[in-house]
């Protein structure tokens, strides 16, 4: 049986002369918060502006717990924190499949995941137009600035896999990190300026630097988090106490941080 989310995926599109297009956000959401909803409703309106896409759908894929970043939650709280905030939006889903695996996925692995589901191997799937006709839907990553900063870690990605990631394949929405200069990075970064035709650089107008490292310590301080993230997540993450202790070292050290 297929579990992949689609209740909210459009079947077709409005405007047929555009191209169907799905965000798929990778990251660790651990809490996922307004910047992260934020992220999507950003590309949405650039995606308007653009013209020549049609949004079809968006969704998380929280990172496994394989992934073993300091601070992360287990994969189920992060995948319901994450249900939980999506639950008044039209177009946001959860995919629970990386975040199920007990192992790491690399991202390219993630993107043909949701190829092979939405487009299927022999194009079983696609987007069907009231004519008959049947569209590839396209699917790119939606990525923060400092995801895209990443690219820059020696042996960290793979440059093959970054080709694909941000070429002809897929392609990439990037929501600027207030602060840093994406298009200087754009400029530097060969896996980035070889495909700068399909990395798509969007900027913040009002600017918002949420992190999730900041509400993790806020918990553990016993400060406000209120209007940080959804109400229901932090019900949640109160309900199961979640981020009341260190989860290690590294994140005693983020202390200084505020
Ligand atoms: N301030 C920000 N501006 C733009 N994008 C961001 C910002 N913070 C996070 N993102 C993006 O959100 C996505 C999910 O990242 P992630 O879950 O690691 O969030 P985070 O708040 O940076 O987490 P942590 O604080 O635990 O490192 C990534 O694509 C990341 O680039
Ligand atoms: O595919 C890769 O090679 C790869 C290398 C480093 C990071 N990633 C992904 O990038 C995301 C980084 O999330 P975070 O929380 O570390 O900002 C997460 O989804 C990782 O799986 C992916």
């Amino acid at each position: 049986m297929d579990s992949f989310p689609r209740q909210k995926l459009k079947a077709t599109l409005t405007d047929t002369s555009k191209i169907p297009l799905v965000l798929v956000a990778c990251g660790s959401f651990s809490p996922i918060t307004y910047l992260h909803l934020r992220m999507f409703e950003m590309a949405l309106d650039w995606v308007n502006d653009h013209g020549a896409y049609e949004i079809l759908g968006g969704y998380f894929s929280p990172v496994s717990d394989g992934y073993d970043k300091k601070g992360l939650a287990p994969w189920k709280h992060r995948v319901k924190m994450c249900e939980l905030s999506v639950m008044e939006s039209k177009w946001l889903m959860v995919d629970s499949w990386e975040a199920s695996r007990p192992t790491w996925s690399k991202t390219l692995s993630v993107l043909e995941h949701f190829d092979e589901h939405l487009n299927g191997k022999n194009n079983e799937y696609c987007c069907v137009l009231p004519d008959g006709t049947k569209k590839r839907i396209k699917i790119m990553l939606l990525a923060g600035g400092d995801l895209i900063q990443s690219f820059a870690v020696p042996k960290l990605w793979a440059e093959s896999d970054l080709d694909t990631i941000l070429g002809v394949k897929f392609g990439c929405v990037v929501i600027e990190r207030t602060g840093a200069d994406i298009h200087d990075f754009l400029l530097k970064s060969d896996a980035l300026y070889r495909n700068r035709k399909s990395v798509f650089v969007v900027k913040q107008f009002i600017h918002n630097d949420i992190s999730s490292t900041k509400i993790r310590l806020f918990v553990r301080r016993n400060m406000s988090i209120k209007y940080l993230l959804p109400d229901a997540v932090i019900d949640y993450i109160y309900k199961v106490d979640l981020y009341s202790l260190p989860q290690d070292k590294d994140d005693d050290d983020d202390a200084h941080i505020i």
